[in-house]
């Protein structure tokens, strides 16, 4: 990839977003890299940034680049750097953490209250020209993994650590909660992880469709009735009567959630991965009574980026069929009015300074579109 723009993609305000040229990043640490951004995906959180400027107590003050499902290529390797070299094709790993406070040295950096994050405020995102990160936050991508495949490893890096929060072990019944990019990547994780049974749960049809030809053993659509009569009708239709061994939930839907209490089995697990409403009606009886063992998730942590990109790479994950198209870098808002629409699964960006001809793809099989569920996000009360 030629060319030295640090062009970026900056959200002033909600819905005000510009195009401005910056200084490119420097070598802050012996221990940095310099990245030249090749390909970003479009997350719901920088659509719910870029739609309301905040998500929870995150609120944009400042302008800020938005962006952080990315891959690039090396361009620059501080002194001390011996695991990168220029030109290496490498997954981003789009926050760090402080790596002294207790929860970096208790193994859990994802929950380093000092983490810098790309694209949360006040940190900066990747949709620009270059990113600098430390080199343990860059991953080198196999030759069989391509640099567009390597902007899907951060979702997927999600959907690991919500699959490894849950334990699954093969043999498993896995309900999924969402079928969205992260409902969609949980349900293969599963899968990878020996689950036998995976129900993909969801409010639009089309999704399911995907879902049923993606990972899912089972589909169900939900309806607008009471959460026990969902619950019912998803072990109904996947064959559990007994319940589900593992319940995720990828939507953040209160209805979803509710759900998935009476979806468990007794004595299973349960993860929230989705982020709605911050709270909730809980059937926390439910939990109880069941001996429910719940637990949080939120985003990834040691080991998780490698088992992503391991995956993809020995072919038992295929992330490029969530992929509807490649869009120029001048095209990035027209990219997240088409995400915000539910037109799409996803959308790369490609890096200001990669040249592209028209939706370029790296695959031969693009995913088909769901039909548009304009702010099926928003009616989960997303982020
Ligand atoms: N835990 C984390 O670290 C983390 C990281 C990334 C994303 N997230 C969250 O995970 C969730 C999924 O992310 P995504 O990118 O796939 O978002 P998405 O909005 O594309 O997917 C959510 C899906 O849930 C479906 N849905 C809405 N209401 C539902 C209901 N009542 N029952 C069943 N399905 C319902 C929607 O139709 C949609 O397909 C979001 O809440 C997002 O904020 C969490
Ligand atoms: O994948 C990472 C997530 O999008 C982020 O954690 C975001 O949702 C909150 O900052």
């Amino acid at each position: 990839m030629a060319g030295t723009s640090n062009l970026s993609f900056i959200l002033n305000k909600p819905l005000d977003v510009e195009f401005q040229e910056r200084p490119r990043p420097t070598l802050k640490s012996p221990h940095d890299v310099i990245v030249a951004v090749n390909y970003t995906g479009i997350c719901g959180s920088d659509v719910h940034y870029w739609q309301h400027g905040a998500i929870g107590h995150y609120v944009v003050k400042d302008p800020m680049v938005l962006g952080h499902e990315s891959a690039g290529t090396v361009v620059e390797a501080g002194a001390a750097v011996t695991t990168l070299k220029v030109g290496d094709r490498v997954a981003l790993e789009p926050g760090y953490p402080c790596r002294r406070c207790r929860a970096c040295l208790g193994g859990h950096y994802n929950l380093c209250p000092d983490m810098v994050f790309a694209a949360t405020p006040p940190y900066d995102g990747t949709l620009a020209g270059f990113w600098a990160a430390p080199a343990d936050f860059c991953y080198r991508l196999p030759d069989a993994v391509s640099l567009q495949e390597g902007a899907l490893i951060e979702p997927l890096a999600v959907a690991v650590h919500i699959v490894r929060q849950a334990q699954v072990s093969p043999g498993q019944s896995v309900v999924v909660m969402g079928a969205g990019p992260v409902g969609l990547l949980v349900g293969a994780v599963a899968r990878a992880f020996g689950a036998t049974t995976v129900v993909a749960v969801d409010i639009v049809p089309s999704k399911l469709e995907f879902a049923r030809s993606f990972a899912a053993t089972h589909t169900y659509l939900s309806q607008r009735v009471a959460p026990e009569e969902n619950a019912r009708n998803i072990l109904a239709e996947a064959g559990l009567p007994a319940g589900a061994d593992v319940v995720i939930d990828a939507s953040g839907a209160e209805p979803s959630i509710q759900a998935s209490l009476h979806v468990v089995r007794v004595g299973g697990t349960y993860v929230q991965g989705g982020m709605g409403k911050p709270d909730i009606t809980f059937p926390i009886m439910a939990l109880c009574l069941k001996e429910v063992t719940a637990r949080g998730s939120f985003r990834y942590g040691s080991g998780d980026y490698k088992l992503a990109i391991d995956l993809v790479a020995a072919g038992r994950i295929d992330v490029k069929r969530l992929v509807d198209g490649v869009v120029a870098f001048k095209d990035a808002e027209e990219a997240f009015r088409k995400v915000h629409g539910g037109k799409v699964i996803k959308i790369l960006i490609a890096g200001p300074n990669e040249k592209i001809e028209g939706d370029k793809l790296d695959t031969a099989a693009p995913a088909a579109a769901p039909a548009p569920a304009e702010g099926a996000a928003e009616a989960a009360g997303c982020c």
